[in-house]
């Protein structure tokens, strides 16, 4: 019988219900064995194997209202490929578990599968194998496996004299979500930036291969992800907001809502952009921009001053 997208997942059957996900995963041809056996089997490149996981919870990282299936599927892939990214890596492959409730109509994990298939193609990986099952609320769960044909930069190797830069949009999300929260839908840039992400795909490898020497994606926030290359490398890292731009939007989204729009940007998360260190300016490649220096000690400074509060998202 034909499925239609309005039926409930209650009435597909869960072997429909995966053929109908998997015909959205076209397979590359790393992809020896896809969706369909036990397990995948991919061949295995050369270099380091790069492994990340991420969950998104309905409710917590995503609401229907606010987002659409589709996007959700884009944030689900993005926020893994970035983490794969953050090492100085590419992902290959992903595996995509769903928690979905019955009374869900297909038509949403169809359109997340669109979506997640659409983000993994900007990177040319493909979806492998995931599971299903039912529960209360839609949980995501996302395994990218990836690889580094350079040497992996990882977050502990920040020095003192190193400078600190950033690429690709940072507040952008946070600016978006804060909109949603009030009850508005503008400005349409914000929303769209924290319904689906733009990480900058390429600039991991590019800054690995500039010399970066330490990096991660930020997720959940400039200065809560900050300390963490600070404690990892244990050094202090001094943010100067002079040079943190706030985007037109931003500015515009502070004044109408009261609230400090460089707040977006050093507290704000979701948007993946990439914080890496250099030895110094000159070796800080195009498309990023310097945004701060390494120093002795600990901690994360901003404009000199001790950062107040969590400088970030944190669940518990
Ligand atoms: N349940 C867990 N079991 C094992 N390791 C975990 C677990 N939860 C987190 N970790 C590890 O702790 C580190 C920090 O996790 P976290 O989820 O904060 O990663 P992140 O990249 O900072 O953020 P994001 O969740 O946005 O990707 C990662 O190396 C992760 O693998
Ligand atoms: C409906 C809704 N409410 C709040 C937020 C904000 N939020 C949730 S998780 C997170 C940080 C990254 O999480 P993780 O570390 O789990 O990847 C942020 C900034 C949202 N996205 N959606
Ligand atoms: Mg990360």
């Amino acid at each position: 019988m034909a499925l239609r997208e309005n039926q409930p997942l209650s009435e597909v059957g869960e072997f429909e219900l995966v053929e109908a996900i998997v015909d959205n995963f076209p397979q590359g041809e790393h992809v020896l064995v896809g969706p369909g056996d036990d397990a995948a089997l991919v061949r295995a490149p050369k270099g380091h194997v790069v492994v990340t996981t991420d969950l998104l919870v309905e409710g917590r990282h995503f609401r229907r209202d606010w987002a659409s299936a589709r996007d959700v599927g884009h944030r689900a892939a993005a926020q893994n490929l970035s983490d794969v990214n953050a090492m100085g890596g590419r992902t290959h492959t992903l595996t995509l578990g769903l928690t979905l409730p019955g009374d869900l109509e297909l038509g949403w994990p169809l359109e997340f599968a669109r979506g997640f298939a659409e983000e993994c193609a900007k990177v040319g990986a493909s979806v492998v194998g995931g599971d299903v099952t039912r529960g209360d609320a839609i949980v995501v769960a996302v395994t990218a496996i990836g690889t580094c044909s350079v040497a992996p930069v990882l977050r502990s190797g920040a020095t003192p004299g190193d400078v600190v830069a950033l690429c690709g949009r940072q507040g952008w999300a946070a600016g978006g979500l804060t909109v949603l929260k009030r009850g508005f839908r503008s400005p349409r840039v914000l929303v769209e930036a924290y319904r689906r992400p733009e990480p900058p795909y390429d600039a991991g490898l590019q800054a690995a291969e500039a010399g970066a020497s330490a990096m991660m994606d930020v997720s959940d926030g400039l200065v809560a992800d900050a300390r963490h290359i600070a404690a990892e490398s244990r050094v202090a890292i001094d943010l100067r907001t002079a040079d943190l731009e706030i985007p037109e939007p931003l500015e515009a989204v502070g004044s109408a809502l009261g609230v400090e729009p460089m707040d977006f940007v050093l507290t704000g998360g979701e948007d993946h952009p990439l914080l890496a260190t250099f030895p110094d300016a000159a070796s800080v490649p195009e498309g990023w921009r310097v945004v701060g220096s390494v120093g002795e000690g600990s901690g994360v400074t901003v404009d000199g001053e001790e950062f107040a509060g969590a400088g970030g998202w944190v669940h518990f």
